[in-house]
């Protein structure tokens, strides 16, 4: 049917044998474009509540659909497409929505850069408008991969920063099937050769469990291997050098153990922060204690995420949780146990459980939390 169809403003710029084709090309990768739109948005709007972004979605599809005029849909030959059955085995699977964003912005740039192109032929300034949209959907992935990782950021409540160990994978990997979120690589002490193997594969380890992958120190490293972002100590790069190498969308942790530490580090843009050492611990041997009196304070002032960090493990959980910590990192309590799975589950429900009593707590009158003993 679609070469019987009489275009009703013929291009002038191409034979009319070849206008069908070219009407079809139009036709498939419109679709293809709002379908793609369609399927991102939808992860804006319900999976991260983003009227932001989904709006976005929603004006590039409504602009998009602007030229998928009665004139291109006429030439539309599902049956006599020869590319309906081809698909490729990927596009069956979809580990997850890192993943299943990532295909679908793809799909969408493919399908604008068509338009561009086979537009130019089509219509004076199709090509230039999809041009324009091509770079919109860039920004909009930027935006997106930024604001999942700022989401990501703010539903993790505990952090593994590793050491060095002989069962590394299998400890990091036990401890993300224990449903850990939040993995930081600390190495002092290996060649470079070694950390860049070591982050690359601890990167592929957290995106198959959609967890974040922060690199310790080195912001060099973490651009190397892509990762979510670098964790920098108060003797480390400062803040803003790392935010103009890393760009805005990746996230910079930085260490502080006192209130001023704190201030600076909010102040210089920390997504955020560490809080610590609360306990004098071995793995950062020569660091005074900041105590939880530290914690205290933290939990008074600080506005952006916060992990205690130094000395915590199951035994003394509960009294950094008292201090008011809703976040804790740890690096022995994990990494040398001998079920990470467990210890990480543990954490995870005691973490969880202390959010579900602060959030009802806010919620019911004072006489009745404390009648009920639920203070802590
Ligand atoms: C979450 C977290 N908090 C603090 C640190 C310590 O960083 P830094 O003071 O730079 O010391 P090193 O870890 O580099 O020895 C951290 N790594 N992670
Ligand atoms: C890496 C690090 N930074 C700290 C800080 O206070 O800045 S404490 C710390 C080590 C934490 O190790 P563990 O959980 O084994 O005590
Ligand atoms: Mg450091």
């Amino acid at each position: 049917m679609g070469d019987r169809y009489e275009l009703k403003k013929p291009f002038p710029n191409l034979p009319a044998q070849a206008q069908p084709a070219v009407c079809r090309i139009l036709d498939a990768n419109l679709d293809r474009a709002r379908e793609g739109l369609r399927i991102v948005e939808e992860w804006c709007r319900f999976g991260l509540d983003s009227s932001e972004l989904a709006g976005e979605c929603k004006q590039l599809r409504q602009e998009i659909a602007k030229w998928h005029t009665q004139d291109l849909r006429a030439f539309r030959d599902t049956l006599g497409d020869v590319g309906t059955d081809l698909s490729h085995p990927q596009e069956e699977e979809r580990a997850g929505i890192q993943q299943l964003l990532q295909a679908n912005l793809c799909r969408i740039e493919e399908a604008l850069r068509v338009l561009e192109e086979y537009g130019k032929l089509y219509h004076p300034e199709m090509g230039t408008a999809f041009k324009q949209m091509r770079y919109r959907i860039y920004t909009l992935e930027s935006n997106l991969l930024g604001y999942q990782r700022q989401q990501k950021l703010l539903r993790s409540h505990l952090y593994l920063v590793t050491s060095e160990s002989e069962n590394l994978f299998a400890v990091v990997e036990a401890a993300l099937q224990g449903g850990l979120t939040l993995v930081q690589y600390r190495d002092k002490d290996a060649d470079d050769d070694v950390r860049v193997e070591t982050a690359q594969k601890l990167r592929q380890l957290c995106r198959r469990y959609e967890a974040l992958f922060i690199v310790n120190d080195r912001v060099d490293l973490a651009l190397a291997v892509d990762a979510d972002g670098v964790h920098l100590g108060q003797q480390d790069l400062p803040i803003a050098m790392a935010r103009q190498l890393l760009g805005p969308h990746r996230i910079i942790g930085r260490s502080t153990t006192n209130p001023d530490e704190m201030r600076r580090a909010i102040a210089e843009g920390a997504d955020y922060i560490g809080v610590g050492p609360v306990y004098e611990t071995p793995t950062k041997i020569g660091k005074a204690a900041a105590g939880l009196e530290y914690v205290r304070y933290a939990a008074q002032n600080a506005s952006v995420p916060w992990f205690a960090i130094g000395g915590i493990d199951p035994t003394n959980l509960n009294d950094v949780l008292s201090a008011g910590a809703e976040r804790i990192a740890a690096v022995r309590a994990i990494m040398e146990a001998e079920q990470p799975t467990l210890v990480t589950q543990y954490f995870l429900s005691q973490l969880s459980r202390l959010q579900t009593l602060r959030a009802l707590k806010a919620h019911l009158p004072q006489s009745h939390v404390q009648s009920n003993n639920l203070t802590s």
